[in-house]
């Protein structure tokens, strides 16, 4: 009856793990730095700088500190650019967490790109990764990590007209290093990567502020359809990654009653998972606002 549905219909409890991503743009010489996991989950591949977020500690927070220990660089919190947050889901079983990834830009930051234990820093070209990859189109596969560019130019402060004239591909000759980078090798990076990241880079590209959810015509985020797969943490344990959201993020110029306005653009997904979580652990960990 309507009480057997509405049980049957209700939706599990699960678990959220949060992790940090922060992808350092440099956008007056037109760049994009990457790292190349050396060890642990995700070895082998390119990705941005990231971890896991502590107990007791906010989620812009954990990202100026993994982004630091992974590269060197340092940020403070206000410099961070909230993109959005994708949503990972496992199939292999009801109890497996949703990989929470809090995704973040930055233009400005202090120090030098260091090759780290668990990352060798790599610049690729932000104009040219723009377009949407495929396999024949993407440098993946054919550039071992050793050949690919990695400076070691700190760089500096973000303006809309340099945003343009990067994307536009005009760059200043007298600034070396950027005019040969490759693409973003987004065939050698997890592979919902090059659904989503394309689609940020453009956002940066055509309006600096804002969050990608923004990208949508309908409203709605995009999704990004990925084969089930499995892959190996240091654990040993499967994750099979069911799908992905890019659901949007804080807009932190917007002050609404005094705290940072509630999330942007968020997928109805999002809402469920986070009225799904027990009281009290979502609102231990937030870093921003309220939801309503
Ligand atoms: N499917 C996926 N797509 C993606 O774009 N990034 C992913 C991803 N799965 C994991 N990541 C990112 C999130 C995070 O930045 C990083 C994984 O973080 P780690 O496991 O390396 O965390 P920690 O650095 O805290 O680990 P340890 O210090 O080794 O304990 O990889």
């Amino acid at each position: 009856m309507a009480t057997t549905d509405a049980i049957s219909l209700s939706p599990k409890i699960k678990r959220h793990k949060q992790y940090t991503l922060v992808i350092p743009l440099d956008l007056q010489r037109d760049r994009v730095l990457l790292g190349y996991k050396l060890r642990g989950f995700g070895q082998g591949k390119y990705n941005g700088y990231g971890g896991k977020v502590e107990p007791n500690e906010t989620v812009i927070a954990a990202a100026v500190r993994e982004l630091h220990e992974e590269s060197g660089l340092l940020v403070g919190e206000p410099a961070m650019i909230q993109r959005g947050v994708l949503l990972l889901e496992t199939v292999a079983d009801d109890t497996s967490p949703i990989l929470e990834i809090h995704v973040f830009t930055v233009e400005t930051w202090e120090g030098t790109e260091i090759v780290t234990e668990e990352m060798t820093p790599h610049w690729f070209s932000f104009s040219k990764s723009l377009a949407t990859p495929t396999p024949s189109t993407s440098s993946s596969g054919s550039i071992p990590p050793s050949f690919l560019s990695s400076s070691t130019t700190a760089p500096s402060s973000s303006s809309a007209a340099r945003i343009a004239t990067a994307a536009a591909g005009a760059k200043d000759p007298s600034i070396d290093g950027a005019h040969d980078l490759p693409p973003i090798p987004y065939f050698q990076m997890w592979e919902e990567s090059r659904v989503w990241m394309p689609q940020l880079l453009r956002h940066v590209s055509s309006d600096e502020g804002g969050v990608i959810s923004s990208l949508s015509s309908e409203g709605s985020a995009p999704t990004a359809a990925v084969e089930p797969r499995g892959e190996e943490d240091g654990k040993k344990r499967k994750y099979f990654i069911h799908h992905v959201q890019f659901v949007g993020g804080t807009d932190m110029d917007a002050v609404d009653g005094g705290e940072y306005s509630v999330w942007h653009g968020m997928g109805p997904r999002r809402l469920d998972w986070v009225d799904e979580l027990p009281v009290g652990e979502w609102e231990g960990k937030r870093s921003f606002g309220t939801y309503p």
